[in-house]
């Protein structure tokens, strides 16, 4: 068995209702603390990627294994489980929860999981402090950390979803096209922010987008179009 943070064999997904695949890999495998950034065009099958990562979805063939864990043995309560356990996720449109306060919104995944409440305590006396630590260091100030996640802008927003991803320190980050909203120079801030923070958090992450400007700063780049014979496969 690897040893990798994540690694996909042998995986063919087809969402229900469509003829053909939309992925069929081979191998997919991110490395513990490794940074990996994965493009693609519109279509292509990032989101679907991250959703087997998650094990939001099944593949109909092949193993998804997350830290060794492969996720097709397990039942779909222990799958939802083991997610917030281990991965932070920082969705395209950040689901933040819109009555909920900021610091509310962030201690989200500790509600969910005791593994990361204990790893979040383990950093902060309680878990609003954890909290608050986190958001400070992604540049969020205290004025903002009661309000309720709509009185946002969408970079604070944004900010607000990677502190709720990071929050216990899961060993994986996967952020999906988090950076789609903003203007160029806050695109590089913010990636800058998360990745500092998987660095000292040691976690792998996964940044998925369709802007090569950002690939630059990662350990890897992956094309998904260059793994996933489905679209290899397509006419020019
Ligand atoms: N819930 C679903 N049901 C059926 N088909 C879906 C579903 N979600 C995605 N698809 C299809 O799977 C393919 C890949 O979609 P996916 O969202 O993974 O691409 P993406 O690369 O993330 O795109 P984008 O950059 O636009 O977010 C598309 O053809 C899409 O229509």
């Amino acid at each position: 068995m690897s040893d990798a943070a994540i690694a996909l064999r042998d995986i063919t997904f087809t969402w229900p209702g469509q003829k053909t695949p939309t992925l069929a890999l081979d191998r997919f495998e991110v490395q513990a603390r490794e940074q990996v950034f994965v493009s693609g065009p519109s279509g292509s099958g990032k989101s679907t990627l991250l959703a087997l990562i998650g094990g939001i979805s099944s593949a109909q063939a092949g193993s998804v294994a997350i830290l060794g864990q492969a996720l097709e043995a397990l039942p779909a309560s222990r799958r939802d489980r083991f997610r917030v356990d281990h991965i932070g996720f920082i969705f395209q449109q950040f689901n933040l929860i819109p009555y909920l306060s900021i610091l509310d919104n962030v201690v989200l995944p500790c509600r969910f999981s005791a593994l990361r409440r204990e790893r979040a305590l383990a950093q902060g006396s309680d878990l609003r402090t954890a909290a608050e630590s986190l958001l400070r260091s992604l540049d969020l100030t205290p004025d903002l950390w009661t309000r309720a996640a709509t009185q946002l802008s969408i970079g604070q927003q944004q900010r607000v979803a990677a502190a709720r991803a990071l929050i216990g320190r899961p060993e994986i980050v996967v952020a999906d096209e988090p950076t789609s909203a903003l203007d160029s120079d806050r695109q590089q801030a913010f990636l800058n922010l998360i990745r500092h923070e998987c660095e000292q958090a040691g976690a792998s992450l996964v940044f998925v987008s369709h802007d090569q400007r950002l690939a630059e700063r990662f350990d890897r780049r992956i094309a998904l179009n260059d793994i996933n014979r489905c679209a290899q496969e397509e006419p020019a």
